[in-house]
């Protein structure tokens, strides 16, 4: 199905994607992230199989006589775990690109508009993101939720506290082994995380096919490690040169046991000099190992943002770790879905409601903000600090902090 919308600028046409638009979306998308173009069948095939055309966006250019592909947008229907029990589902926008021949005319701008239309108009609460920079997407009231450390360590140099466990408790599992367990395992540790995004079986094939025609070069097929609660898997690379090193793909534990027993196995492989991983940012690893410095952090990022669409629906589905009493104003420059709402918060869950006219906001931010702070990855009191976020007193702010702190540091576990 096509929908054809005109745009404030008459020569751009807004549809949704068709079977035949295909070429030219990987065409597009290939320009903008130096993608391979065109994509192997098998590639494509499980791009494809995650995103329905109606879902994808695009903005073609029919002043000029090709009607080029200019702009393309599409989003993923996701489930992400919120603070303190439950999930919802997220709208994982994905795949930006404009044409550099068409920048800077409001094409993105038109095309997320366009977005938000549908996502408010079915009921979506929140939309999530990867940002390929750090400055696009505050003005559309996304804010950085989930953050990751990169981490570097010697294996063989780094010793863990404590004996090797005197049975294997981690095991090398081939692909029909690790398919059979790790969607389970996985969907268990979903429920431990904040952030943490559900893989259907369209997300997992693609992971587990390897496809060396995806895969970094030059890096060798996945290696896999397998433990009854968590698993963990790995790349080696090495070089023309013959240098090797080790980088680890994904660790998802779901209990300390299992976490512990698996970075054992990481951090003693064998002729390995050096092993980088991306962590969440409370990862107790550090904690583990005998002496702290052997885990260098090299980077800190932010791993996935989040937009809250509809503030009265997200303030009251997740948990609260304190009571809570505030008239919380929001604004939202790009959707004005903003307002004053008040937040009872007794025994882990809220009550919201629209504040009543003659209510004094005691806490103000933008929309930007509630959003990052929302999963508990900012705590409010550093965008105080920042001039991001106002209070009437400093107890509101202390019972701010408290209320949307988290038991876990958000993190989404999956790049889309
Ligand atoms: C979720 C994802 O897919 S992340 C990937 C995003 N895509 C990329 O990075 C690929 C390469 N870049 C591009 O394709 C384009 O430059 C885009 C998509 C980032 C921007 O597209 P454009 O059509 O030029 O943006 P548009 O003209 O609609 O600008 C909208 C607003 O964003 C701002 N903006 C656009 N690009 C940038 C940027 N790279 N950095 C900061 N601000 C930006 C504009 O100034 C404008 O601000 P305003 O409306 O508040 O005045």
């Amino acid at each position: 199905m096509t929908n054809s919308v005109s745009t404030p600028t008459s020569r751009l046409s807004l549809q949704r994607a068709t079977d035949a638009d295909w070429d030219d979306i990987i065409t597009t998308d290939a320009r903008a992230f130096a993608m391979r173009n065109p994509l192997p069948d098998d590639e494509r095939a499980d791009l494809r199989g995650k995103v329905a055309d109606d879902d994808i966006v695009l903005v073609r250019d029919t002043g000029l006589p090709s009607k080029p592909l200019v702009g393309v947008s599409m989003f993923y229907r996701m489930s992400m775990s919120l603070p303190g029990a439950g999930v919802a589902d997220a709208a994982g926008l994905s795949w930006v690109s404009v044409a550099s021949t068409h920048r800077r005319r409001g094409i993105l701008r038109t095309m997320l508009t366009e977005m938000f239309g549908q996502w408010e108009a079915e009921n979506y609460t929140f939309a999530i993101l990867t940002a390929s920079e750090g400055t696009i997407y505050e003005r559309f009231g996304f804010g950085p939720a989930c953050f990751s450390n990169t981490v570097s360590i010697t294996p063989g140099h780094a010793p863990m506290r404590g004996d090797q466990p005197k049975d294997a408790t981690v095991r090398f599992a081939d692909v029909d082994e690790i398919a059979a367990a790790v969607p389970d395992l996985h969907a268990r540790w979903t429920l431990t995380t904040p952030g943490a995004l559900t893989r259907t079986p369209a997300w997992w094939a693609p992971i587990l096919a390897d496809r060396p025609s995806e895969r970094p070069l030059p890096a060798s097929g996945l290696h896999y490690l397998l433990h009854d609660d968590g698993y963990a898997s790995y790349r080696i690379y090495k070089n023309e040169n013959g240098g090797v090193r080790g980088e680890v793909n994904e660790v998802f534990a779901v209990t300390d046991d299992a976490h512990s027993d698996l970075w054992r196995v990481l951090t003693n492989l064998d002729l390995i000099p050096s092993l980088t991983a991306t962590i969440p940012v409370d990862d107790p690893l550090r904690h583990k190992l005998i002496n702290a410095r052997d885990v260098s952090i090299t980077g800190l990022r932010d791993e996935m943002w989040l937009r809250i669409l509809d503030i009265p629906a997200a303030l009251g589905s997740r948990k609260y770790a304190a009571d809570l009493d505030a008239v919380i104003e929001v604004t939202d420059e790009f959707r004005g879905h903003g307002g004053v709402f008040t937040v009872s918060a007794r025994g882990g869950d809220a009550i919201v409601a629209p504040a009543a006219e003659t209510a004094t906001p005691t806490v103000k931010m933008d929309t930007s903000v509630l959003s990052s702070i929302y999963l508990g990855g900012i705590r409010p009191s550093a965008f105080a600090a920042a001039g991001r976020l106002s209070v009437d007193s400093p107890t509101t702010l202390r019972a701010l902090d408290q209320a949307f702190t988290t038991d876990q540091a958000p993190f989404s576990g999956t790049f889309f």
